[in-house]
């Protein structure tokens, strides 16, 4: 079979964790670009509308040719017992500047005595492909992981919520997997393989 050069994903984001997880994600053929896009203020009322902001924001930041695939990812942590809290404003949760350890420590005093069956909880990961220069949707897909918000942190290692979130099946946290024991279950691993399929990137005999 010919050697072809990869082809290109652009992705919108200020979140170098995410883009090291798309990175890991990415079959041989492709290889994902950082896109150099200001940050842009995400108002949207769901994960599609948020990224899609911040698909077409990088899109129109995009320095090169036009017609080229630009992808943002908008995520978060849902609990339900909480009414989807943080949800939407899971980056922003305990203010707008707020870190990822305050973030955690206000989830932590929320969910604090609950019982374990009101501890479940989801990440949703939403992802919009765009085309750059229009702006024009190309495709959207969305992924789910469900579990639970253990009772105090449990690792260190990911970003965000990693390390409150024990996925159903396991009893550790995202915090204490290896980035690709995450991969292969998370909400981000499940909305970019179904993105790749979706734009028909995948390597010859699929995957
Ligand atoms: O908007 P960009 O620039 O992409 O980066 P961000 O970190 O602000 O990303 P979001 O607006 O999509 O907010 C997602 C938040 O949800 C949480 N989150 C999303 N995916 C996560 C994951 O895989 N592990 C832990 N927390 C996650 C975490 O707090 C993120 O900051
Ligand atoms: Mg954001």
């Amino acid at each position: 079979m010919a050697e072809s050069s990869p082809k290109v994903l652009y992705l919108g984001t200020g979140n170098p964790h995410k883009v090291s997880e798309f990175e890991r994600l990415a079959p041989a053929s492709l290889s994902i670009h950082p896109s150099p896009a200001p940050p842009v203020p995400e108002t949207g009322a769901t994960f599609f509308s948020n990224a899609f902001i911040k698909a077409r924001n990088a899109a129109q930041a995009f320095p090169g040719p036009a017609g080229q695939i630009v992808f943002a990812d908008d995520s978060g942590l849902i609990v339900p017992a909480l009414g989807g809290e943080p949800g939407v404003l899971s980056a922003r949760y305990a203010g707008e500047n707020a870190t990822d350890l305050e973030n955690r420590e206000k989830l932590q005093r929320k969910m604090k005595g609950l019982p374990p069956e009101e501890r479940g909880a989801f990440f949703a990961c939403v992802l919009v492909a765009v085309q750059s220069g229009s702006g024009r949707l190309v495709a959207a897909t969305a992924g789910y992981v469900f579990g639970k918000i253990a009772r105090g942190p449990m690792g260190d290692g990911g970003f965000g919520y990693d390390p409150l979130f024990i996925p159903d099946g396991y009893h550790v946290s995202f915090g204490l997997m290896a980035p690709e024991e995450k991969n292969r279950i998370s909400h981000r691993a499940i909305a970019f393989r179904r993105l790749v399929s979706l734009l028909a990137l995948q390597e010859e005999g699929g995957r």
